[in-house]
């Protein structure tokens, strides 16, 4: 049994009807595993973590957690999953309440879920500060979120998800608002907590650096337009692609080599990476530069490796990736 699965989702917004911003997503995460949501900006990635972590409703489709529908769970069974499933959230200014001071935010959760009492929650408190790299006192406790670095506060906002032992964390672009000194430093972070907890994440982020990073044997979902048009284990869909999108991604990777970055320009001029996305047929097909009379039909997701899926017509004609390979190794 999957930890989680999300079956045949579509979703849209009010002001999005007439194209869903996620279409017949499915996914599924084990425990103890990682599953990175990558594409552009606008692609649904953050729509899909805040469905599967429960805030927001989708228009059709499934989200199970440990095979139960997440939309029928009531009482205990429902409080469990809340505690559970937990996600930080991509900006740390707007994700931790500015009138309430860090240890009302994070007492809040444990004592909501019975994990502290009034006599003990300070001593969870400052424990928890310290697992997350903060000042483990009192004073700190008392700060509020206007008093603290961009980095202090992600690092509040992981300790309020971590703090209730979930199995299962999304997060969605956490290192994006953090100055590069600090990214290292938060994924390491999540990383021990991912090693010593065997916490699953869904991992959301437009960087494949970030993604290979933190998800080194797991698995990457590629989005465009709310479709996922390629899936399998991270270093293979990195180094042997075999979506078209998910090669123009890779290759808009910037290359320290200047002779590689300018074949790239030209090659991008080359294959009109500008098009709008298909209303039928492969949603990547006006981008596409091995797109043919088929793609008007849409491709399925189909096995092209082992664990590994594109949805593509044409998967052998995506190249490998050598200068990532090269200068990433
Ligand atoms: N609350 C909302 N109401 C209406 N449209 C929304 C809402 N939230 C997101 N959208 C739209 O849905 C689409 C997907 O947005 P989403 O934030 O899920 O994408 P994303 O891949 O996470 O992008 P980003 O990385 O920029 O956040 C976009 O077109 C966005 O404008």
């Amino acid at each position: 049994m999957s930890l989680l699965e999300v079956d045949h989702l579509t979703h849209r917004y009010a002001t999005t009807k007439d194209r869903p911003v996620l279409h017949d997503v499915n996914l599924a995460v084990e425990p103890d595993e990682v599953v990175a949501l990558v594409g552009e900006s606008g692609c649904g990635k953050t729509t899909l973590g805040k469905i599967i972590a429960g805030l927001t409703q989708p228009s059709d489709g499934v989200v199970r957690y440990e095979d139960q529908d997440i939309g029928s769970l009531r009482g205990k069974a429902r409080s469990a999953w809340r505690r559970d499933v937990q996600m930080v959230h991509q900006d740390p200014y707007s994700s931790l309440n500015p009138g309430l001071s860090i240890g009302t935010t994070l007492g809040y959760g444990l004592r909501r879920h019975g994990l502290a009492t009034h006599r003990t929650v300070e001593k969870r408190l400052l424990e928890t500060l310290q697992q997350v790299g903060l000042d483990a006192t009192p004073a700190f406790l008392h700060r509020y979120p206007h008093q603290l670095s961009g980095g202090q506060r992600q690092r509040v906002a992981i300790a309020r998800a971590i703090s209730l032992e979930p199995r299962l964390v999304v997060a969605d672009e956490v290192t994006s608002m953090l100055d590069v000194s600090m990214r290292v430093a938060i994924l390491n972070l999540l990383l021990k907590f991912r090693a010593e907890r065997q916490i699953s994440f869904v991992f959301i982020s437009h960087d494949f650096g970030v993604v290979r990073y933190f998800t080194r044997g797991g698995r990457i979902l590629v989005m465009f337009y709310g479709v996922v048009v390629e899936e399998g284990p991270t270093e293979q869909v990195i180094t042997q692609p075999r979506h078209p999108y998910t090669y123009h991604l890779l290759r808009a990777i910037p290359v320290p080599d200047p002779d590689v970055a300018e074949v790239r320009r030209d090659e991008e001029v080359a294959h009109r990476l500008e098009g709008e996305p298909a209303r039928t047929g492969c949603v990547f097909a006006n981008r596409c530069p091995f797109a043919e009379d088929r793609c008007r039909e849409a491709p399925p997701l189909a096995e092209v490796a082992p664990g590994h899926r594109a949805a593509c017509f044409f998967p052998d004609r995506v190249p490998p990736i050598t200068e990532l390979t090269s200068t990433e190794r």
